[in-house]
């Protein structure tokens, strides 16, 4: 298999339900993932990075509301726009000092991406996507009565949902394909991109596209080797919180396509996850990879996580 490798990277590996949002605890966050991207250099492997944004897009989201009497809040594709400049900013530094340490040199670039969307796609009707902090069951309900559309979150408390339509493309498609040419490590699509829709001009839409669909699209446009998620759990699970819960290792497109099918993964976490991950394996037949970030080397030796192979 080659070594050509897309990385989308969950929101939660930069910023954890608990932690609190300062910049330095982001920072340490992104260190400590750039460590482990270096490993992957060291081991040959050529990556390119996307990230996630749902805790970032949700606290600026949330900063404009409580600002909005003296400064002029932003539209949510603006903030989308915010947190792929300063998740790619932390990200741009961490990994040039964790290069410097390792005695390696490579340029590192962040490319604010736009990701074209349909304006009539039917999650502008349905909010599914968490972001930002979680609350508890009273909270929600609160923030309910001021019009916010809230869930519960994978049994981790509520949070704010907004709309997640399906990225249809990549804007700077040709840019990024460059950046790689040049032997760039590109940190692109953050966020799953910016969301915008084509008429006869492009506009910004208030949205968060799930970085996994995107990424996967992102994977499937520069023909990466294999497309791995990392997120904070080692395995997708079947029942999972249950007592009957059961780890998933190496499984088939079809194996997984009917445990899609029997309601196991759920939307706004690891649903769309399993969704890339089999559109990837199935248009492509490379493997797709789901795992932790702590075993992102072991996962690309098939030693760990979930892989979905096609057949
Ligand atoms: N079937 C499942 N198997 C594993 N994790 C699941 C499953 N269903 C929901 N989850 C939850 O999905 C979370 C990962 O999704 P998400 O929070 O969107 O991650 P990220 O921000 O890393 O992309 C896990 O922390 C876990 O709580
Ligand atoms: N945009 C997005 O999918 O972010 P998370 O991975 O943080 O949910």
């Amino acid at each position: 298999m080659g070594k050509f490798v897309v990385i989308a990277l969950g929101g939660n590996a930069i910023l954890q339900p608990k932690q609190k949002g300062t910049a330095d605890t982001q920072y340490q966050n992104i260190y400590a993932t750039c460590e482990h991207i270096a490993t992957l250099l060291k081991s040959g492997y050529k990556v390119l990075l996307t990230h996630g944004n749902g805790p970032q897009v949700g606290n600026i989201l949330l900063q404009q509301d409580e600002a909005k009497d003296v400064v002029s809040p932003m539209p949510l594709d603006v903030c989308g726009s915010m947190s792929q400049g300063f998740i790619g900013y932390m990200f741009q530094r961490a990994m040039r000092n964790v290069l410097k340490k390792n005695n390696m040199d490579k340029e590192v670039t962040t490319l604010v991406t736009q990701v074209k969307v349909d304006k009539n796609d039917p999650a502008f009707e349905n909010p599914t996507k968490p972001i930002g902090p979680f609350y508890t069951e009273d909270e929600a309900k609160e923030l309910m009565t001021k019009g916010y559309d809230m869930i519960e979150d994978s049994g981790r408390g509520w949070r704010r949902v907004v709309p997640s339509p399906n990225p249809i493309g990549v804007m700077e498609e040709k840019s990024i394909l460059q950046l790689i040419e040049n032997d760039n490590l590109v940190i692109a699509s953050g966020g799953g991109g910016i969301p915008v829709v084509e008429g006869e001009t492009l506009e910004g839409i208030e949205a968060v596209i799930d970085k996994d669909l995107a990424g996967q699209k992102l994977a499937m446009d520069v023909k990466a080797d294999s497309f791995v998620i990392l997120t904070d759990v080692d395995y997708v699970f079947i029942n999972y919180n249950t007592p009957q819960q059961e780890k998933l290792g190496k499984i088939t497109v079809a194996e997984i396509e009917k445990l899609v099918e029997e309601g196991h993964f759920k939307a706004g976490s690891m649903g769309p996850k399993v969704e890339a991950a089999i559109k990837f394996a199935k248009a492509t037949g490379q493997p797709a990879i789901i795992a932790s970030l702590n075993s992102v080397l072991d996962a690309l030796e098939h030693k760990s996580g979930t892989i979905i192979v096609p057949e």
